[in-house]
């Protein structure tokens, strides 16, 4: 069944590699993305906003082509649609834009067809996309989410984020790009350094699953990637290291970077005195930069309604932060 008057998500961004927690532990963050996604005649864009800026207008459309990939899993045709898009999450940041692109196309074509695939083929397909399941499974469902991927299949469990758990991230003015940071990483780990972030990985979920903030600055330290990749964010070792002296839990790469993201407890009142550290730590070496207190987002991807007059921009306008 093919729903003619089309469908509107809503998908949030996602923060990758949580402390420790390279390619597993993911959360999400309550700045989103918009598809509407139509049945149509001819294929068309609609791409609103500075975010998608220079993306493709055609069928070479990383959205498009996932929307394919759907409809060929389902048995079902839908060669030419029309998709309006508008996204609030910077591209490529390490805010989990393509992530988002992916699980919002994925999550817009099953719904099209009449929702023949589950959540959990849906999140194997993200997956094998975006090569590691903590962006897409935080974008699917929202959250913290914990994930393991053997290739073919990944398991998830979500956890509801601690209620007084904030998140501090800034996010620089240049742009790298996924692929770039994972060139910076070493094809081979020490014994040391795996049982490092096994033992604090482990301590950080069970200290999010628990609500146990307190245990959060033992276990916000990693290994595996951030030290490989501290000079292609100048600044970064040294937030990474005095950020619990501003008031942090604990700080950490977002993703693959170049976002540099904050924990904090809420009842602590932290407030300005992180912002400015970070800020004043990024400046010193000539990067400049932009802060946001965020929630973390409890939901992930959505239906949003179409039955309300106006046009795909004037219905988010209402809900878009900036
Ligand atoms: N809405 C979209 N439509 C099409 N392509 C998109 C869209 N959003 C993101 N992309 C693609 O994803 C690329 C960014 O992916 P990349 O993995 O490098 O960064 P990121 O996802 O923003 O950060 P990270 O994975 O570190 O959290 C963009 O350059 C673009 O090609
Ligand atoms: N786990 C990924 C996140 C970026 O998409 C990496 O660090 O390369």
């Amino acid at each position: 069944m093919i729903r003619e008057g089309g469908v509107r998500v809503k998908v949030p961004a996602s923060t990758a590699n949580l402390g420790p927690g390279f390619d597993t532990l993911g959360m999400a963050l309550p700045l989103y993305s918009w598809i509407e996604m139509k049945p149509a005649e001819t294929t068309v864009f609609h791409l609103y906003g500075g975010e998608m800026s220079g993306l493709p207008k055609d069928k070479s459309n990383l959205v498009y082509q996932v929307a394919q990939m759907v409809f060929a899993e389902a048995g079902v045709q839908v060669p030419e649609l029309e998709i309006s898009m508008y996204s609030e999450i910077p591209l490529t940041r390490g805010l989990g834009s393509s992530a988002s692109a992916i699980v919002g196309a994925l999550f817009a074509a099953n719904l099209l067809i009449g929702a023949p695939l589950d959540q959990a083929k849906l999140f194997d397909m993200a997956t094998a996309l975006e090569k590691h399941p903590d962006n897409v499974g935080a974008s699917l469902f929202g959250g913290i989410i914990t994930a393991v991927w053997d290739g073919s299949h990944a398991d998830v469990l979500r956890i509801d984020p601690p209620a007084d758990l904030e998140v501090l991230v800034a996010i620089p003015d240049f742009q790298l790009s996924t692929s770039k940071a994972r060139e910076a990483l070493p094809r081979q780990v020490s014994l040391q350094d795996a049982v490092y972030n096994v033992s604090r990985t482990s301590l950080l979920t069970a200290a999010l699953a628990a609500g146990r903030l307190d245990l959060i600055p033992a276990a916000m330290r990693d290994r595996l990637h951030q030290p490989f990749r501290a000079s292609l964010v100048p600044g970064m070792s040294r937030i990474l290291a005095e950020a619990t002296e501003h008031g942090a839990l604990g700080a950490a790469l977002s993703g693959a970077g170049p976002t540099l993201l904050a924990l904090a407890d809420r009842r602590q009142r932290t407030g300005q005195n992180l912002e400015v550290f970070l800020l004043d730590v990024l400046a010193e070496h000539g990067i400049r930069a932009r802060t946001i207190w965020l929630e973390p987002c409890t939901f992930g991807a959505m239906e949003l309604t179409m039955d309300k007059e106006g046009s795909f921009m004037d219905y988010i306008k209402g809900e878009v932060r900036t």
